[in-house]
Order: structure tokens, then sequence, then C-alpha cells
């Protein structure tokens, strides 16, 4: 389980994570969701280690996170961090050579299934086309743990499906995924549990299938609830 407990953080003199605390775990799939500047991705770069923070704790299975645990997940940011004159197949070997957990035979399956070539240029991709090799960038090492970070951002129509099928197929099954998205309706029945963000504080954290079922409403119902209150 990854656990952030207590964290506050600042730019400057203002907190933006304000004694943030949330959970999420293994075997599933948890998002966290909020309005913009929120702080949801300042709160992934914290847990990737990217983002120096001024108080509380960030815990993988119980124990206080550091370099060697965190290689034990994968990051899929909002925007591609490889050298635009990069080929596919060379940014796929850099990767390789320096994560031990690199998964090859995964990497050739997504690059197929997301129609990408491996001899395009990292900087001729679409903005879409990058955002699906961030994925496979994120999802192709053995991790127990993959956190993304608005996987859907410029995406097409199609594309949104592909991606929103990769949350129940077998690249993900038994991880744990974190994930920020403003395309809540769209994956929300793939969704399991939600943390409402609100000034850099959780507000609210729920079972999707429990608000369904027994409140029947849906995730973004309760940010309505919740976050315009
Ligand atoms: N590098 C930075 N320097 C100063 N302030 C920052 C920096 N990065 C983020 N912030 C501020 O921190 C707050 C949280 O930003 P963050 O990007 O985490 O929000 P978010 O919930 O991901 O928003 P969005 O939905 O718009 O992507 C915002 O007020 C933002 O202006």
């Amino acid at each position: 389980m990854i656990e952030v407990v207590n964290v506050r953080k600042r730019y400057r003199r203002r907190y933006v994570l304000d004694g943030l605390s949330f959970a999420a775990e293994k075997g599933r799939i948890t998002c966290l969701a909020g309005l913009n500047g929120a702080g949801k991705s300042t709160a992934l770069k914290v847990i990737m280690g990217l983002a120096p923070y001024q108080e509380g704790a960030v815990r993988l299975d119980g124990k206080p996170i550091d370099r060697s645990s965190r290689e034990r997940i994968s990051f899929v940011p909002d925007r591609i961090a490889m050298p635009s004159s990069m080929k596919l197949a060379d940014a796929l070997q850099f990767m390789a050579d320096f994560y031990a957990s690199w998964n090859g035979a995964r990497a050739r399956e997504l690059m197929r299934f997301f129609d990408l070539k491996e001899g395009d240029k990292v900087g001729s991709l679409s903005k879409g086309m990058a955002a699906k090799f961030n994925l496979v960038l994120g999802l192709a090492p053995d991790t127990d743990y993959v956190v993304m970070d608005e996987p859907f951002s410029g995406i097409d129509v199609f594309g949104r499906e592909a991606v929103a099928s990769v949350f129940s197929s077998e690249w993900v099954e038994g991880r744990g995924v974190l994930i920020t998205t403003h395309e809540i309706a769209e994956i929300e029945h793939l969704i399991d549990h939600v943390v409402l963000l609100k000034d850099g504080r959780a507000v609210r954290s729920f079972d999707t299938e429990r608000v369904r079922d027994e409140e029947g409403k849906s995730v973004v119902d309760v940010m309505r609830e919740v976050l315009l209150a």
C-alpha cells in the first residue's frame, strides 16, 4: 500500500499540500480527483520523490519510502520526459538498460496495442501519441504500483477507449494504480476508490461501488456535493 500521511508541502510561503493523507492499495485503482490547483499532481510528485516536502511521511507497505523501494512504483508523468531527437526504439532500449524491472515483451505488446512505431522520433509524436508512449513506458516495467498523472490528456475519443481498456487489462491486473484525471465520468466504472482533494487536503474518500449501490450516486455527483458546497 502507498500511504501519504499528513504531508505538508509549500511552494514559497503557500502550502499547496496541507496535511494530506490518503492510501492507494495494491490490486485496486485509486483516483485522486479534484478541481484545478487542488494539489493532485503535486501529491504524485511527492510520492515519486520529485518534489521535496516539509512535513509528514510517504510509506510503501508500512515502511518509509526510499530510492530503492520507489523502484517498485512506475510513473506516467503528464508530459514525455525523453529527448525529442530520440527514436521510440532507443527510448525503449534506454528504459531496458536503466530499469531492472523492464519487461520488453510487455513493452512490445503495448507498442502494438497503441499502434506506435519504433522508428518514429519522440519529437514527431502528436500530443495523443506521446501520451500513449508515456503509458507504454510506465506500464512496461514489472512494478507493483503505477502512478499516472492525467493519462487521457490530449488523447482522441477512440484512443481514450483504448486507454480506458488498459485499466481492466492484464497489464494492470494485480498492481496498484493511482491516477489523476479530469475524465472521471469516462472511467468511473473502472475506478475502485476515489480520494477527493480540495486545497491540498483529502476532504472525502470512498469506494465507487458503495456510493453507486447504496446511495445511487456517481463520482461526479459526490464531487459536486463535496467540492461545490
Ligand atoms: N513549481 C511550482 N511552483 C509554485 N507553485 C506551484 C508549482 N507547482 C504547482 N504549484 C501550485 O500548487 C498548487 C497545486 O498544483 P497542482 O499542479 O498539484 O494541482 P492539480 O490538482 O494537479 O491541478 P490541475 O487539475 O490543474 O492539473 C497550485 O496552486 C499551483 O499553482
